[in-house]
């Protein structure tokens, strides 16, 4: 039996010895840190927004070849900034633990008991088959206190509330494959961790998967979601491989630079993108925009206007809009271009946040569009490809 797992708990970053990244996600997107854990070698910081948790793991002494200094996590030795675990509670973690060991995965940590004044927790990690992935299976039913036994609370820090910043949820988790290996990440997903299918596209067909391979673009993404979640409220897992044979690109050059296959960015779920992505741009946060003309041309601003946003407000902040995203409804086969509705989606694209090209984060404002819209991952990627063309 595959195991049930529900939306994420954390995701953790590592930065490398000297690289401090948690004061910026705390100062800038208001991230609120909560918890922390401290040792002579590392600190850990837990930054929180409604559901959406980062652990942000630091060295704080050059990396040891002792025993791993990180709770809840293993050390991925990063040379670089890297998003490396995905936490995920069940309700038995040694049962859990068993059958994926018994399924060839390999275990890193084994089913460990931690607790403190507010209760106990349970926790083991293991080895995802993508790159330096790994997840943290938690059962924290039997836990009150504020994150995990081994952290600090962290009293009184400020709150987002009233910055116009509105965070709620991870939405997704968008990772990077290497050529070739995306069906076989997401058969792994599907039969270790009962995660079901979802398409992200009413062209999508099944045994394909979603490929934009026209207009300079070669991508294939494949997409799933956890069995406990509605589309529109879970975490989905998006897997990426680049199909393109146009020299650099986004996909390609993130296994380049992270030196592998990884997690390129996380969807932040917002109730209001406008006023998130002012108030981060106004903290410094830099977006990748389309050219002004994707707001002119093919009647996107008539699609704009014609879901009640405005097109010069959008085009101002760089926000992407797409109302050609299929529904719940679709996901039973029902083409959703036959049926057409007020559901919609804006997405904005941070640019990466590491010294690297690699890891970015995106802001996800969906008006009851579970989907994704190619007309904003194709804005996204000829955004990108501008970029990294100036970089040059
Ligand atoms: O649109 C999204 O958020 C996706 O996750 C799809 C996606 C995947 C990889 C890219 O390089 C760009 C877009």
């Amino acid at each position: 039996m595959a195991a049930s797992l529900s939306r994420p708990c954390f995701i953790s970053l590592h930065l490398p010895y000297r690289q401090g990244w948690a004061q910026h996600l705390a100062n800038t997107f208001r991230f609120q840190p909560v918890a922390v854990r401290e040792t002579p070698r590392v600190r850990q910081l837990a930054l929180r927004q409604e559901s959406a948790i980062f652990l942000v793991n630091e060295r704080l002494a050059p990396a040891s070849t002792s025993s791993c200094d990180f709770l809840y996590d293993i050390d991925p030795q990063p040379t670089l900034g890297t998003a490396s675990n995905v936490c995920f509670e069940v309700d038995d973690v040694p049962g859990l633990c068993r059958r994926l060991q018994s399924q060839g995965c390999s275990l890193l940590v084994p089913p460990t008991e931690l607790s403190d004044d507010g209760g106990s927790v349970t926790y083991g990690v293991v080895s995802s088959v993508v790159g330096n992935i790994s997840h943290t299976l938690l059962d924290r039913s039997s836990y009150r206190g504020p994150f995990l036994p081994g952290f600090q609370p962290i009293q009184g820090a400020p709150s987002a509330t009233g910055d116009g910043i509105k965070i709620t949820h991870f939405d997704h988790i968008t990772y990077v494959c290497p050529r070739g290996g995306a069906r076989a990440a997401l058969d792994w997903y599907q039969r270790c961790f009962g995660f079901h299918r979802f398409l992200l596209n009413p062209q999508e067909r099944p045994a394909e998967g979603y490929v934009l391979g026209e207009q300079g673009m070669g991508m294939l993404l494949l997409a799933l979601q956890s069995a406990q979640e509605t589309p529109a409220h879970g975490c989905k897992l998006v897997f990426a491989e680049s199909l393109s044979q146009n020299g650099a690109n986004q996909v390609d050059t993130f296994l380049e630079q992270h030196g592998g296959a990884g997690i390129q960015h996380v969807g932040l779920c917002t109730t209001d993108i406008v006023s998130t992505t002012r108030a981060l741009q106004q903290q410094g946060v830099r977006f990748f925009t389309p050219p002004a003309a994707y707001y002119s041309q093919g009647g996107k601003a008539e699609e704009i206007r014609g879901v009640g946003q405005d097109p010069h407000m959008l085009a101002e902040l760089g926000i992407l809009l797409d109302t050609k995203v299929p529904g719940d409804k679709d996901q039973s086969g029902t083409d959703a271009t036959e049926s057409p509705s007020q559901e919609y989606l804006m997405q904005i694209f941070t640019h990466p946040i590491f010294s690297e090209e690699t890891f970015f984060l995106e802001l996800i404002d969906r008006r009851g569009a579970p989907g994704f819209g190619e007309g904003n991952i194709r804005a996204l990627w000829k955004a990108v490809q501008v970029y990294m063309d100036q970089q040059q």
